[in-house]
């Protein structure tokens, strides 16, 4: 079926309310007004969701007319006993922070009809954005019966004593009904100077940004938690994946080692020389003169290269492999570990052989890699 198309600029309107009805009839009697006026206009809806107070009365109102209903709510004001049930969609974020940017991305333009504290902050948070270049869009005052004339005194006043620019007191677009304030807000062009251009502002924080951004926050929709489910399942998959990764690091302790006593014995003497320098040179290039690598330099003799009888020094080397690894793997490359792993290296030194202080070096490297 072809959907119906909006005979205003808005697609989307986000209305800001009051979560209670007020005393006078007629904040229920605008909000009803003002709901009837988006779906002749066929306008769809965002708001904070729940049904109750004004919030409700627009928000059945929009909906029963055939119109969109997009219920943004923090997940603390999820049960049913704090916002009751919310018609159309429900989307369930994690804060009022979060709210306020989904609100704002998803509508083109926003109203704020009667309300209290939160409507009042959601207001001014949608002047304060436009005029700091953050959205361009119409804010709109349904300034019903003169709720917010005090307000509007305010802002003429802080224009006076020079708190608010000029330009910028034409942010909020005002009007007594709804069908007059929607006029308004068709012919409404930003005249105002951004604070700081549009482009410059951090995507997340409002414009013409990628869903997948604020989508990661998202946790609901209608009525399963499916998106909730999914983004925590990512979070568990995280957690085996990291859980796994820290038991596998103690495979690499006896697997290092051996690898690296295994390369050793392989490698013939001139080859094994030329590595125990680099490895030893990378390690420490300030000592990497020919006087110090001849120490580094993997004696014949001494069983290394494949010979039967495998020399003393070998199974020190293998020892103290595993010992660099334990360190390294236990506690981090932290300084003691390196000043330990040095006076080792200078003991095994007296013991063993260059390409073995070599081979505990690289162990020690990649252990530390490892981390
Ligand atoms: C406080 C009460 C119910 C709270 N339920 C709400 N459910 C959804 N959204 C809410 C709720 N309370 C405030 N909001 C948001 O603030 C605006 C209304 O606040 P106000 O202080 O009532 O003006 C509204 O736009 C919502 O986004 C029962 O009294």
């Amino acid at each position: 079926m072809e959907e119906e198309k909006s005979s205003s600029k808005f697609k989307r309107v986000c209305v800001f309310c009051g979560s209670n009805s007020g005393r006078r009839k007629v904040f229920s009697d605008a909000a009803l007004e003002l709901g009837n006026e988006l779906v002749k206009r066929k306008i769809d809806l965002v708001y904070g969701g729940g049904s109750v107070g004004l919030m409700g009365l627009i928000s059945q109102t929009v909906y029963d007319g055939g119109c969109n209903v997009l219920g943004i709510i923090p997940k603390a004001l999820m049960p049913f006993e704090i916002s009751g049930e919310t018609v159309g969609e429900v989307r369930t974020v994690l804060d009022m922070h979060e709210r306020k940017a989904e609100m704002a991305r998803e509508a083109d333009a926003f109203i704020a009809l009667a309300g209290g504290y939160g409507t009042m902050e959601e207001l001014l948070e949608m002047i304060t954005w436009s005029h700091l270049g953050i959205h361009k869009k119409t804010v709109g005052l349904l300034n019903v019966d003169g709720y917010y004339n005090n307000l509007l005194a305010l802002f003429d006043n802080g224009v006076e004593e020079g708190f608010i620019k000029p330009g910028a007191r034409h942010i909020i677009v005002s009007a007594p009904t709804a069908n007059e304030l929607l006029e308004k807000m068709e012919q409404y062009t930003p005249s105002h100077e951004h604070v700081a251009p549009h482009e410059s502002w951090q995507m997340e924080q409002l414009g013409d940004y990628p869903k997948q951004i604020f989508y990661s926050y998202e946790v609901a929709s209608t009525t399963t938690y499916g998106r909730q489910k999914k983004f925590e399942m990512q979070k568990v998959y995280c957690r085996i994946l990291m859980q796994m990764l820290w038991w596998l690091r103690f495979l690499a302790f006896p697997v290092i080692p051996a690898c690296s006593c295994w390369w050793n014995n392989l490698i013939p003497p001139t080859v094994s020389k030329k590595n125990a320098m680099t490895v030893y040179l990378f390690h420490s290039p300030e000592s990497g003169n020919n006087q110090s690598t001849q120490h580094f330099a993997p004696q014949p003799n001494n069983g290394f290269n494949g010979a039967k009888g495998k020399a003393i020094s070998e199974n020190w080397k293998f020892l103290y492999s595993c010992y660099c690894c334990l360190e390294v793997f236990q506690d981090g490359l932290s300084s003691d570990h390196l000043f330990s792993s040095f006076v080792l290296s200078l003991l095994l030194l007296l013991v063993s052989d260059g390409c073995s202080v070599a081979t505990c070096i690289t162990a020690s490297g990649l252990g530390s890699l490892t981390q």
